[in-house]
């Protein structure tokens, strides 16, 4: 079965940047979580994958449908399919809660006007207010109801949890979950909460300066690896154990040790007993990844 969000080889120049053969996939039912620095691609990739913006190389499709053609009118109908977030509302600021309805009624066939209206009364969006006096919190959850109301089979989000406060990200990241649940469907989320990641996300791809640098499954990362906190003498000891394969060895030197990227932190406290090792997280691993020495 072909993935219903693929990115194969996407090559894109821009002055000073380059988008360097991404490939990336989301099956169905899967949630991709797409991490990286600032500038590092993420927008870049989405808007490619998306058809908004034209590609040196590479292709990608969404639902079957070769990006360049999800511009054109006849990308019309699989446009239907693709709820789209992204950081910012671009809907004219005039426009009041109410009318966004209405006009998103015309403008897809698929829209759920019932829907629409109760995912702004669950997500206390007033109707008569104005887009331009909405908080930035409420303008994402304004386009994340717009994103859900068409029924959508894939959600393409771009930094969409970023203005959202602790408790209505929990209530996104559920909705986003039911979302998910239902067969056929699938999210690719870039996000710098790499918390709201490690709840929803079961793949986790990282992108650093265009190009693609780990692709792995969130548990791996979340579950089986580890971050072993060394002194200097027991880091010597770890590299000349073996127990981590030697020009793997991933490590990032601070000022009271070393962290040291354990691929198997049950193995590894089974060897280092006396070496603290912590559970990983995504923002540990990315910074490892990109920051650290490898020996
Ligand atoms: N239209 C454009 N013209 C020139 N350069 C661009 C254009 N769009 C993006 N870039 C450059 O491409 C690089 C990647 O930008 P992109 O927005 O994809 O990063 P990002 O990973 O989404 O970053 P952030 O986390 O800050 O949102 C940046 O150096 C940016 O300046």
């Amino acid at each position: 079965m072909s993935a219903l969000i693929e990115a194969k080889g996407l090559t894109k120049h821009y002055e000073g940047f380059s988008l360097e053969n991404v490939n990336l996939a989301v099956e169905e039912g899967e949630v991709v979580g797409f991490i990286g620095q600032n500038g590092a691609g993420k927008s870049t990739t989405i808007k490619a994958l998306l058809g908004l913006i034209r590609l040196d190389g590479g292709e990608g499709q969404i639902l079957g449908t070769p990006s360049d053609e999800l511009s054109r009118a006849s990308g019309a109908a699989v446009k239907e399919r693709v709820g789209v977030v992204f950081d910012t509302v671009s809907l004219p600021g005039h426009l009041r809660v109410c009318d966004v309805g209405r006009i998103y009624r015309s403008a897809y066939a698929s829209w759920d006007a019932h829907a629409f209206d109760r995912l702004a009364r669950e997500l206390d969006l007033d109707p008569k207010k104005a887009v331009k006096d909405l908080s930035r919190g409420m303008g994402m959850k304004l386009s994340l109801a717009c994103a859900l109301a068409h029924d959508p089979q894939v959600l393409i989000l771009d930094e969409a949890t970023a203005g959202l406060d602790p408790m209505a990200r929990d209530e996104a990241l559920d909705r986003l979950r039911d979302f998910v649940a239902r067969p056929g469907r699938a999210i690719l989320m870039s996000s710098h909460i790499t918390s709201d990641l490690e709840r929803i996300a079961d793949r986790i791809v990282c992108i650093d300066a265009g190009h693609i640098v780990f692709d792995l499954p969130k548990d791996v990362i979340t579950d089986e690896t580890g971050i072993a906190r060394c002194r200097v003498a027991d880091f010597e000891r770890v590299a000349a154990s073996g127990v981590v394969p030697e020009r793997e060895l991933r490590y990032l030197r601070h000022d009271y040790g070393i962290d040291v990227l354990v691929p198997d932190r049950f193995a590894f406290a089974e060897n280092f007993p006396e070496i603290p090792c912590d559970r990983m997280t995504i923002d540990d691993y990315m910074a490892l990844t990109l920051k650290g020495g490898v020996r």
